[in-house]
């Protein structure tokens, strides 16, 4: 069964737009738990611009599914997640002014560096993902370097879905593969939608979790989140 993590980024985002508290990032998380969401994904950034450190606190004390902080381990980062104890911590590597998490770690290079960190949060009780390109020998790194899982980054998959899907995803079946030989948990997740999803999930074998936010709350401008929540939930249905 693979679970779906609801990233409610983009709810800070329009709420940052005014300054106010609308939309309420903590009651939406609330409402799309409600909805059927079976986690919440939130990637905190330097400049704040959505997410903001303290709507990670908050969330803290609602959030009764899963709860996944996802973000670049900096100083503050490390500080937030420890105090918080979330269910999940997923170190994504992307530079501060990135507009988004444009690629995954290079865990052969950073060997050293991922390990001390994957001790620091495991030693907190924090299951620990670290998000990778699609690629044997880097999954093969991530495994050396102790983590409990990997997030395939999933935005080449689906730049190249509409295409040709099944060149598109032969990559990810083989990482997929690789990761399942050597006992890693399996999440995924960047620009998976309702068009891309179900294919990815019945074809990836091994797939815990998908977190997804922003085609997600683009398509509850639509439908309605509870209608949304409830769509995503069927394409990940008999997978
Ligand atoms: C790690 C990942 O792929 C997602 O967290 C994505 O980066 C969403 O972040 P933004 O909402 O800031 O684009
Ligand atoms: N880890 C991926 C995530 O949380 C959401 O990415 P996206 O759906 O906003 O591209």
């Amino acid at each position: 069964m693979t679970r779906l993590s609801v990233n409610i980024n983009k709810i800070a985002t329009l709420r940052n737009a005014r300054g106010g508290n609308n939309p309420n990032v903590v009651r939406v998380a609330q409402d799309a738990e409600r909805f059927g969401a079976q986690g919440i994904t939130v990637h905190p950034r330097p400049d704040e611009r959505h997410i903001r450190y303290q709507d990670v606190l908050d969330l803290k004390e609602v959030v009764t599914t899963e709860f996944n902080i996802e973000g670049n381990p900096d100083e503050r980062f490390i500080e937030l997640v420890k105090r918080v104890r979330p269910d999940q911590v997923t170190l994504v590597p992307d530079a501060p002014d990135a507009i988004t998490s444009n690629a995954g770690w290079d865990t052969l290079r950073h060997a050293d560096h991922l390990r001390r960190l994957v001790d620091t949060f495991k030693s907190d009780g924090i299951r620990v993902s670290i998000f990778v390109d699609a690629n044997e020998r880097i999954v093969e790194g991530a495994k050396a370097t102790g983590t409990d899982r990997i997030e395939l980054y999933t935005e080449p998959y689906a730049a190249e879905f509409y295409d040709n899907r099944e060149h598109a995803i032969a990559s990810f079946v083989q990482a997929a593969r690789v990761a399942n030989d050597l006992g890693l948990g399996l999440n995924a997740g960047h620009d998976l939608n309702l068009d891309n999803l179900r294919y990815f999930a019945e074809n990836i074998p091994g797939l815990l979790e998908v977190s997804i936010g922003h085609a997600l709350i683009s398509d509850a401008l639509y439908f309605g989140l509870e209608n949304t929540i409830q769509m995503y939930l069927r394409e990940l249905s008999n997978v």
